[in-house]
């Protein structure tokens, strides 16, 4: 094998695969992005609360924006130090192995299908084994009973499972399967945390949850740190072997790539949920008000742990303005709808789609739209939307200030939706602390391509890169108390009609 690292010197190569796009991103010394291509690809609804992708697709669309990106700067495999993977969590893929095809879509972390799946183990008496072990609340969000879900309802699939012929992985796990030609079937500890099937504390796959969901163990991908050489991409992909040396779930990625690397740092990254972690160190900071106790990225066996609030609709209700409603034509546009009025006029959106997360857990939550008046306009909606973003955060913000005992007076913020100037001011306003925007908000990119060229010395550790770290905007809280209480309570209530709904 042919390793080009005489000339390796020039970039690392991030490839972020999102819910709803998949980007590849070329990164130089100093996190500067030199080059970028990006692709939307199809979202499946076959139900309602369901959600699919095809991993056919996923594996498409992260192929050719790797060739536009390379390729609108000339770059060949020579330039690149080295590849990092990011990537949607727990969204859950079966294949074959002796086809490379998958036996059924990609179920998505959103997806809500297996929400019985979760009811029949907590009458089973596990729940409190489950979130002792994995960290986690325990919920159809996480891989492990779509992995159940699949060998339950493809035919002849658990059989084929136990005599070794299917593989499971999250879709970094697929990535790296398909960009070794088969030869590499692994994921990482961060991504491992997410499945629901990971003991944390002793960085193994759980046998007793495995077992009580009838997984063979012989499915599962060998798991690693987030940083470290995992393989080399198939020469014919790239006309060269690059190393393959970083892989992680891209909030963690992002926690990293805002050199979150000290207890008690947090982040916020607002893509198609919103994801808030907290730097926990060597502590697995157990909640008990909802949070989840999760991996942080790294580079060593010696894991470090994280906080994480998560909400699964953020961007996600713009994007639902723009596709599915016609409100919007493009996502920035949310922006002017939402200066051009005042206020909501005492509308709230609790886009619950597919339930609520962090704290709520309610997985039959459904989106609830309260406060409705005659003077309702288009761009009092769409506010209300942008809006609910910054509350969920707060609900989450409150509840980790308590539970970790650190006070957390600026938050750092990235993806999509940060953007937006009026959803990070009206966020400083609702906290009442500083929001800092780095100048690069591509964060899970960048985290990824950190992961990697530490793992291959292209840079020499986390002091190297935390100079690369610079704000770009701060936006300072700029509304009276008794406003905010006031807002705050209008929310509560919202979320309390959601919640009802479920109930019924
Ligand atoms: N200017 C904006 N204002 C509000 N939302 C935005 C803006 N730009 C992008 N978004 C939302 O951010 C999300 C995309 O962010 P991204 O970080 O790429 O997400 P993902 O990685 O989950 O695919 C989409 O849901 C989109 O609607
Ligand atoms: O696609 P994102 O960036 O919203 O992230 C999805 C999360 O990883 C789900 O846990």
């Amino acid at each position: 094998m042919e390793i080009s690292m005489s000339n390796m010197n020039k970039y690392i190569m991030s490839l972020d695969q999102g819910t709803t796009s998949s980007r590849c991103i070329l990164f130089d010394k100093q996190g500067r992005i030199c080059s970028m291509a990006q692709k939307e690809f199809a979202q499946i609804y076959p139900e309602p609360g369901w959600v699919e992708h095809d991993p056919m697709e996923i594996w498409a669309s992260q192929m050719s924006v790797v060739t536009e990106a390379v390729s609108r700067i000339g770059a060949s495999a020579d330039d690149i130090a080295a590849l990092g993977i990011t990537n949607q969590r727990e969204t859950t893929v079966v294949w074959d192995r002796r086809t490379g095809r998958p036996i059924y879509n990609a179920i998505v972390w959103q997806c809500r299908r297996t929400a019985d799946y979760i009811n029949r183990l907590k009458c089973d008496g596990m729940e409190d084994y489950v979130r002792k072990t994995t960290g986690l609340v325990p919920d159809a969000y996480f891989s492990a009973s779509k992995l159940a879900w699949i060998l339950d309802n493809v035919e002849g699939a658990r059989k084929d499972a136990a005599a070794g012929n299917l593989l499971f992985g999250t879709v970094d796990t697929w990535l790296i399967w398909n960009l070794t030609k088969g030869e590499v079937h692994v994921t990482d500890y961060t991504n491992a945390s997410r499945t629901m099937m990971f003991d944390i504390h002793n960085l193994c796959w759980d046998k007793k949850i495995i077992e009580y969901f009838d997984i063979p163990e012989v499915m599962l991908p060998q798991v690693k740190p987030s940083g470290c050489v995992y393989g080399y991409t198939e020469n014919s992909l790239f006309g060269g072997c690059i190393p393959i040396a970083g892989a992680a779930g891209d909030q963690q990625a992002a926690l990293f790539g805002q050199c979150c690397f000290d207890a008690g740092e947090v982040k916020n990254t607002y893509g198609t949920g919103c994801f808030l972690l907290m730097n926990t160190g060597d502590k697995a900071v157990e909640s008990k008000n909802g949070l989840l106790t999760t991996i942080a990225a790294g580079t060593d066996n010696d894991v470090q742990y994280a906080l994480e609030g998560s909400i699964f609709v953020a961007g996600a209700g713009i994007q639902w303005l723009r596709d599915e409603m016609n409100i919007l034509e493009t996502s920035a546009q949310s922006e002017e709808y939402a200066r051009s009025v005042e206020d909501t006029a005492g509308v709230y959106v609790v886009p619950a789609f597919t339930g609520l997360g962090a704290p709520y857990w309610n997985p039959y939550a459904r989106g609830t739209v309260v406060g409705i008046t005659r003077g309702c306009t288009k761009a009092h909606f769409v506010r209300a939307v942008l809006e609910s973003m910054a509350y969920q955060t707060y609900d989450i913000l409150k509840i980790m200030e308590n539970e970790s005992g650190v006070d957390i007076p600026k938050l750092k913020v990235d993806g999509g939706a940060s953007k937006n100037d009026f959803l990070m001011q009206f966020q400083s306003d609702i906290l009442n602390v500083d929001v800092l925007r780095p100048e690069c908000v591509e964060t899970t990119a960048l985290g990824a391509a950190y992961l990697a060229g530490i793992a291959v010395g292209y840079w020499k550790d986390k002091d190297d890169i935390r100079k690369n770290w610079a704000i770009s905007n701060t936006f300072h809280p700029d509304l009276a108390d008794a406003g905010r209480q006031e807002l705050l309570s209008g929310w509560e209530r919202a979320v309390r009609c959601a919640l009802a709904w479920a109930e019924a």
